[in-house]
Order: structure tokens, then C-alpha cells, then sequence
């Protein structure tokens, strides 16, 4: 497969402890480098073949073994966790060798995860092949995986020595995973660099346009700069969870048939409406926008008292109970508790909107 634009390539630095780069553009993953001289590449199963082709190609002598693992969410659990820890260890990869993943958000944590406790922990790089690994997932050392009881409750940080965001590998991106990956985007707009919000939504954010390496590197630009300041999630990382606390709740107990990037975009409007109770500027109208623009997945019929259990177990909570990430306005994110009686009214008010208002897709919204 030709790259699809001329070559226009980005990079964006991860600092902290150990920092790293985040390559991005066309081709990047046939420039793919490890330092290490036994490597095992654990990619999505339903990931085409060319683009396992591609990196397998740049990883070649040093591949040792390549691990398929079940398509997309299926393959954030314990047990699918257990039998490539068992691969890993069967192949004897050494503690000097390194893991790659390669696949959407789902795989690059899992395959992050296996790093970060196959031997107690050896190296990890990222190949993000979904627009939501590149903006988000594959960048900042999130790993793991579910449990029934809710989403991303077993884990570790582990951060990445590189990510190569192959801009090509999105060409063959079913429509609607690139909208839901939109989401984290749209996200890095509204809590950090509004110039975003209308950058996303535009007819040329697609593969392949001349701005399109631009938006996404400023995009991806975002979370690198919140992770090198807080790894470990001590303050500000919190913010990236905007939109999360309902969006992981629906993930859950939609047993996933609601994926995460379209569950971030409802998550994203509930936060609204709750950062406009409590106070701040009126933001509905963007997260109404980018739902428009989404098209997410529909919703089965879900009450307070249905998401409540899940929201609760969310990891922002602490001692005195769950706490949101609000906005007092564009760019200004604040983490805070909301009382329960305004988490059940506005509740009821996003409910309405979602199922009953017929706004989606009604409302006309240009850039
Ligand atoms: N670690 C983090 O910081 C972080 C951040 C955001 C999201 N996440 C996690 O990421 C996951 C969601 O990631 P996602 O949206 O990438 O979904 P995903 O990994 O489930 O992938 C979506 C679908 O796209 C397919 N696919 C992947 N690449 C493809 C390609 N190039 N061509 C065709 N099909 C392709 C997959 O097989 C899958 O069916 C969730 O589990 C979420 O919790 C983690
Ligand atoms: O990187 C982060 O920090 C985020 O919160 C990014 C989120 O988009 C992502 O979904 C993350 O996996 C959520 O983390 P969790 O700690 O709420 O499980
Ligand atoms: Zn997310």
C-alpha cells in the first residue's frame, strides 16, 4: 500500500523519568527501531495484515514471536492476559527484550500491561493503529485490563520508550472507530486547546488531507504534555478522564457493546450539562455538536440507579465518594464532587436529551 499523503512527518516529546518520541505521519512504522535484540509483537487479531506486515518487517531478525490476541475490548481480561504471559515465558523472551503492541487501545493496553509484569517489567513501544490509540492510549503508560466489576480496574504505568503513529494504518479504519477515537480528541480540545474543537469537526480531518498529521500531532501534543508533568496521575493527569465516570459506567454495564471512544462522547455531554449546575460557562452546545458529528452507537435504556454502582467504582473516587472532572469554562477543567441529587437530575436531563429530544443529527452545526 502507497502512503497516502505526500511525506509530511511529526513529532511530538514525551519528558519525565524516561522520556520518548511520538512519531507521526505516513510509513512511520516501516522506521520502527527497538533497542533490544529479542522482541514480541502482540497486535489485535482483526488488524489487517499489511500493517502487521509492515512492522514485522522494520522488527525483523529480532522478532522472537508474534501473539495475536482477540479483536478489541475482548481482549482486555485476565485471561486473555494469563495466556500471553504464558507465551512470553514459553519463548523464554529475556528480561532485556522488549514487548511492541500493535492494534487499537484495547490491544496497545493489554500488550502494555504484559510488559509491565511479564519478569516484573521489560520494555514496551506502541504501534496505535486506531485513531484513539494515536491520540490517547498508545501515549502516556496507561496499561491493563477490565473486570466484569468495571472497566480498567487492574493495571499499571508503564510507560512506552516510543510510539509510531503510522497515519496509513488509518485508511483502513471502519468509519465509525475513527469518529469514536474523535472523542479523545474533541476532548483534548475542550479541557486544554479549543483550537481543536473545530479542527476535529472539520471535513478535512480525514487520512490523507494536508492538514490532517498537523491536527492529530496537536492532538496527541495535548496529552503528552499532561503525562510529562504527571505521570502517575498525582494532580492535573486527572483532567484526561473528562467525560469518564459515566463513559466507562456505560462501557460496563453495556458489557462493552458501547465502545469507549462513543461512550466518552455521551460521558463528555453529561459533564457538561453537570459543569453548567454547578456553575460554570454553558458548554452543552459543544458536546451536543460533537455527538451530532459522532453518530455514536445507540444506547439501551439505562437508569440512574443502573450506572450508579459502576460510577462509583470509579478511580478518581476517594474515602468521601466519587468526584467529576468539570469545566468552569473552555480550556479550564477542575476535579471535584457533585452531589448526588444534582448527579441524578442531570442525569435525567442527559437521558431526555439522548433518548427523547431528538436532537441528534436534528440540529445543524458548521464549523
Ligand atoms: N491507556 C490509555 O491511556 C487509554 C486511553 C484511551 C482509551 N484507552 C482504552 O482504549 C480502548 C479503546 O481503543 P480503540 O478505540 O482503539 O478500540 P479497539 O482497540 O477496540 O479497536 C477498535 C476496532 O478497530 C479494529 N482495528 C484496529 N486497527 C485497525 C485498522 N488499522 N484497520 C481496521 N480495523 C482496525 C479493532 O480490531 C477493533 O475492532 C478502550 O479499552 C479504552 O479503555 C486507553
Ligand atoms: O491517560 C489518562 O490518564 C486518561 O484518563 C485517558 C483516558 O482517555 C483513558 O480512557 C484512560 O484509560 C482512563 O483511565 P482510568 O484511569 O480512568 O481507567
Ligand atoms: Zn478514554
Amino acid at each position: 500500500m502507497q502512503p497516502t499523503e505526500t511525506l509530511h512527518l511529526r513529532q511530538v516529546e514525551v519528558g519525565g523519568n524516561v522520556p520518548y518520541t511520538v512519531e507521526v505521519g505516513p510509513g512511520v512504522l516501516s522506521r520502527a527501531r527497538v533497542e533490544a535484540r529479542q522482541i514480541a509483537l502482540i497486535h489485535d487479531e482483526a488488524v489487517p495484515q499489511v500493517w502487521i506486515d509492515r512492522l514485522s518487517a522494520a522488527l525483523s531478525p529480532a522478532l522472537l514471536l508474534t501473539i495475536p490476541v482477540p479483536q478489541g475490548e475482548a481482549c482486555k481480561t485476565l485471561e486473555v492476559l494469563a495466556g500471553v504471559l504464558s507465551k512470553l515465558a514459553a519463548a523464554n523472551l529475556p528480561r532485556d527484550g522488549a514487548v511492541v503492541g500493535l492494534g487499537g487501545g484495547a490491544a496497545t493496553d493489554l500488550a502494555g500491561f504484559a510488559a509491565a509484569s511479564y519478569l516484573r517489567g521489560v520494555a514496551f513501544y506502541t504501534a496505535p493503529t486506531t485513531l484513539l490509540g494515536m491520540v490517547d492510549a498508545a501515549v502516556g503508560g496507561k496499561t491493563g485490563v477490565n473486570l466484569p466489576e468495571g472497566k480498567n480496574l487492574v493495571g499499571a504505568f508503564h510507560p512506552p520508550r516510543a510510539v509510531w503513529c503510522d497515519t496509513d494504518t488509518l485508511t483502513t479504519l471502519p468509519p465509525a472507530v475513527f469518529r469514536e477515537g474523535a472523542a479523545e480528541a474533541y476532548k483534548h480540545g475542550l479541557i486544554s486547546d479549543p483550537s481543536l474543537i473545530d479542527r476535529v469537526l472539520a471535513p478535512d480531518f480525514v487520512p490523507g488531507s494536508a492538514t490532517f498529521t498537523d491536527t492529530l500531532a496537536d492532538a496527541i501534543a495535548v496529552k503528552a504534555g499532561v503525562v510529562t508533568r504527571d505521570l502517575l496521575e498525582a494532580g492535573e493527569r486527572a483532567y484526561l478522564n473528562f467525560g469518564h465516570t459515566l463513559a466507562h459506567a456505560l462501557e460496563a454495564v453495556t458489557q462493552h457493546a458501547v465502545p469507549h471512544g462513543d461512550a466518552v462522547g455521551y460521558g463528555m455531554h453529561y459533564a457538561a450539562l453537570l459543569s453548567k449546575a454547578q456553575g460554570g460557562e454553558d458548554l452543552t452546545e459543544y458536546t451536543r455538536a460533537f455527538l451530532r458529528w459522532q453518530q455514536p452507537a445507540p444506547l439501551p435504556t439505562l437508569t440512574y440507579d443502573d450506572v450508579q454502582p459502576y460510577m462509583a467504582r470509579d478511580k478518581k473516587a476517594d474515602a468521601e465518594g466519587v468526584r467529576f472532572v468539570l469545566l468552569h469554562a473552555l480550556a479550564r477543567p477542575y476535579l471535584t464532587r457533585v452531589p448526588d441529587a444534582v448527579l441524578r437530575e442531570q442525569f435525567g436531563v442527559w437521558q431526555v436529551e439522548i433518548w427523547g429530544g431528538g436532537w441528534l443529527g436534528a440540529v445543524d452545526y458548521t464549523p
